[in-house]
């Protein structure tokens, strides 16, 4: 077991099954949790999500619920069927949903976490103009994550710009998923908002969601363990 990768999610982003299931392979030692996401869901489905469980993987399943209460709840089932240790839908889905998921969850004993998401970190406040969501990037985000918090659901994705801000302000009970994390000299790729692992941490977060730092480096494993280690340096 590496030290410190217990925050640490690690994004299968993969168009198939067998590079993802290489991976968790390369990963198992490390104590490190995994992420299946929309793109390697739609290829291998819940066959793939059962495996990765049943080789003791906490895994997020992490396909953005975003669709009717009722809809959404059927589908959080599911995903609670699965064995899934979190879940996430979209804030922006509004009160009836968040509220119709985290009520389809309340009867499992061991259920997933149940984390809405609020402004991509692909997004900046350009694209919020153009989309017709008025206010800040930052009002916006303060506004879901009460949306979120007064509905009962367990926490929020964001970019680590706004953990400070939602910690002052909205709570400091919300579990804090944050993508759009790059190590010092990566690529930012198609992420806007963007911070490295450490100061994500120090600020707040309760966990860092990383794909392609790991996934397209040289050596995942490795590059895994400079992430781990670079978080009490
Ligand atoms: O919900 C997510 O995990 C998510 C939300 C968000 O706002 N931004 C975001 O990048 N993600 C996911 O986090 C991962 C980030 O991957 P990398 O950019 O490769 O580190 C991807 O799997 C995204 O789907």
């Amino acid at each position: 077991m590496v030290n410190n990768t217990a925050a640490l999610i690690v994004a299968l982003d993969y168009p198939e099954a067998k590079p993802a299931l290489a991976l968790a392979e390369q990963l198992k030692s490390t104590g490190c949790r995994l992420k299946v996401g929309m793109e390697l869901f739609t290829h291998a489905g819940p066959a793939l999500v059962e495996k990765l469980v049943s080789q003791g993987f906490d895994v997020f399943l992490d396909l953005k619920f975003h669709d009717i209460p009722n809809t959404v709840a059927g589908a959080v089932k599911a995903a609670a069927e699965l064995g899934v240790w979190m879940v996430n839908v979209h804030a922006l889905g509004g009160r009836d949903m968040l509220i119709a998921a985290r009520e389809a969850l309340a009867p499992y004993s061991q259920r997933p976490l149940l984390i809405a998401v609020s402004i991509l970190t692909s997004l900046d406040n350009t694209d919020l103009y153009a989309m017709g969501l008025h206010g800040s990037l930052t009002d916006n985000v303060l506004r879901l994550a009460r949306l979120t918090e007064t509905n009962g659901l367990d926490g929020l994705v964001c970019s680590p710009h706004e953990i400070s801000l939602i910690r002052q302000s909205v709570s400091t009970q919300l579990q804090l998923v944050t993508p759009g994390i790059r190590p010092q000299q990566s690529q930012q790729d198609d992420q806007k908002r963007i911070m490295t692992p450490q100061e994500a941490l120090q600020l707040g977060a309760n966990y860092l969601v990383i794909g392609r730092p790991i996934t397209r480096a040289p050596d995942p494993l490795q590059a895994l363990q400079t992430i781990a280690q670079s978080l009490t340096a």
